[in-house]
C-alpha cells in the first residue's frame, strides 16, 4: 500500500486581536494509504479543518513536512491537483440553477468534459434529480452535489470535511453508501467527523486529534482494541446476590437494576459458573465491546459535540462565523 496522505509534525497558530496567539495544530502526524476511507476524528476546534486547509494550501503551515499523491504540499500541489477532489470550505451553489446546470459549469471552468456531469450525478445518486433547482433540493441532495462537483475530475483521492453534518439519519446513510461506492470504485477518502457511529460503519482506518496532536491512529478494529475493557453484561434475577457473588470471586461489578456489567473477565465461564454453583442461573451474558464514542472520550476527554448543521448554499463561510478579528498572517507574510 502506497501513501496517499503524509503529514508529519503539522503545526499552525493564528493570532487573533482579542485572545492573541492560539495554536490550531501542534506536531500534528497523519498516514492515509491508498484504498483507505479514513476516518478523521477530533472534537469541536481540536485541528481538523486547519490540518485539511493546511494540507490543501488553503492556509500557511508554520512547519511540517506533508505529501499528497507522493508530491509535497503546498510547492507541488498543482502537479497532483487535478487528481484530488475536496470538500473543505463549504460550496456555494446558486438556488435559482439545476444540479445539472451547476455542474456543467463546474465542469467548464475545471476543464473537465461536460459528459462527466451525468456519470457523476449518476453516481452521487441525483441522476433523477439533476434538473430541479437547488434550491428545491434536501441538505443531503446538496451535500451530495457538493460530492458531484469534487467527483467530476474522477479523483483518486477525496478529502471531505464534516460531509454528514446536518443531516438526518436518512441523508447519513446515503452519504455512507456513497462513500462506500467510491472506495468500491478506487477512490482513497479522508473524511473529518464528529459522528463517531458513522465513522466506525464506513472507515476501516481512523485518526483521532485533541488539542491539535494526534491521541490515536490505526485500523478502527485496533484502536478499539486498546479500549476493550473486558466486560459483559449480565441479566439474573436477584442481581444484587449475584454482585455480591461476583465481587467474592473477584470481578469488578457495576450497573443496577435489572442487569450487571461484570469487568476484567477473561472467561464467560467464570461468570456462569459461579452464578450457576449458587443456584442462580444468567439469561443473558452479552459481551460489551468497546465503540468510538467512549474511545473518543476516553482519549479527547470531550464528547462528540452535537452535529452543527451547516449548509453547503450557507451565504457564510464556516471562517466567517463565530470567528473574531484575524491578522491574516499569510496575506501579510509574517511568520506566526
Ligand atoms: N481562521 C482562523 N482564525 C482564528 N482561529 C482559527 C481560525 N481557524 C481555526 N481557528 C482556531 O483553531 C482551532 C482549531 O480549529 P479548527 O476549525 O481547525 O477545528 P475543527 O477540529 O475543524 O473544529 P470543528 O469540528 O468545529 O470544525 C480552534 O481553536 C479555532 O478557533
Amino acid at each position: 500500500m502506497s501513501a496517499v496522505i503524509e503529514i508529519e509534525g503539522l503545526r499552525k497558530a493564528f493570532h487573533s486581536l482579542r485572545r492573541g496567539r492560539r495554536v490550531a495544530v501542534d506536531g500534528f502526524d497523519l498516514l492515509v494509504e491508498s484504498g483507505q476511507i479514513h476516518g478523521f476524528l477530533g472534537p469541536n476546534g481540536s485541528g481538523k479543518t486547519t490540518t485539511l486547509r493546511a494540507l490543501l494550501g488553503l492556509v500557511r503551515a508554520d512547519a511540517g513536512r506533508m505529501t499528497v499523491l507522493g508530491r509535497t504540499s503546498p510547492e507541488q500541489l498543482p502537479q497532483v491537483a487535478g487528481r484530488v477532489g475536496a470538500i473543505v470550505e463549504s460550496p456555494q451553489f446558486f438556488g435559482n440553477f439545476t444540479g445539472h446546470r451547476t455542474l456543467r459549469l463546474l465542469a467548464r471552468a475545471g476543464g473537465v468534459p461536460v459528459a462527466r456531469v451525468d456519470a457523476v450525478l449518476e453516481q452521487v445518486g441525483l441522476r433523477d434529480r439533476g434538473d430541479e433547482r437547488v434550491k428545491g433540493y434536501s441538505l443531503g441532495m446538496k451535500q451530495r452535489l457538493a460530492v458531484a462537483s469534487a467527483l467530476l475530475k474522477d479523483p483518486e483521492l477525496l478529502i471531505l470535511d464534516e460531509p454528514a453534518n446536518g443531516l438526518d439519519p436518512a441523508g447519513i446513510r446515503e452519504m455512507r453508501d456513497l462513500m462506500r461506492s467510491l472506495a468500491e470504485a478506487g477512490v482513497t477518502v479522508l473524511v473529518s467527523s464528529h459522528i463517531l457511529a458513522e465513522i466506525q460503519l464506513i472507515c476501516d482506518h481512523v485518526t483521532i486529534i485533541s488539542r491539535g496532536r494526534r491521541v490515536a491512529a490505526g485500523r478502527v478494529d485496533e484502536v478499539l482494541a486498546g479500549f476493550d475493557r473486558h466486560e459483559l453484561l449480565v441479566r439474573v434475577d436477584e442481581p444484587a446476590r449475584a454482585a455480591e457473588l461476583l465481587t467474592a470471586a473477584g470481578l469488578t461489578v457495576t450497573g443496577d437494576g435489572d442487569h450487571l456489567v461484570v469487568g476484567d473477565v477473561d472467561d464467560a465461564a467464570t461468570v456462569s459458573r459461579t452464578l450457576g454453583e449458587a443456584g442462580l442461573w444468567v439469561r443473558e451474558l452479552t459481551p460489551l465491546r468497546p465503540d468510538l464514542e467512549s474511545a473518543f472520550l476516553e482519549l479527547t476527554g470531550a464528547p462528540a459535540h452535537p452535529a452543527v448543521p451547516r449548509q453547503v448554499d450557507e451565504t457564510v463561510l464556516p471562517d466567517q462565523r463565530d470567528r473574531e478579528p484575524v491578522i491574516d498572517l499569510d496575506a501579510k507574510g509574517v511568520d506566526a
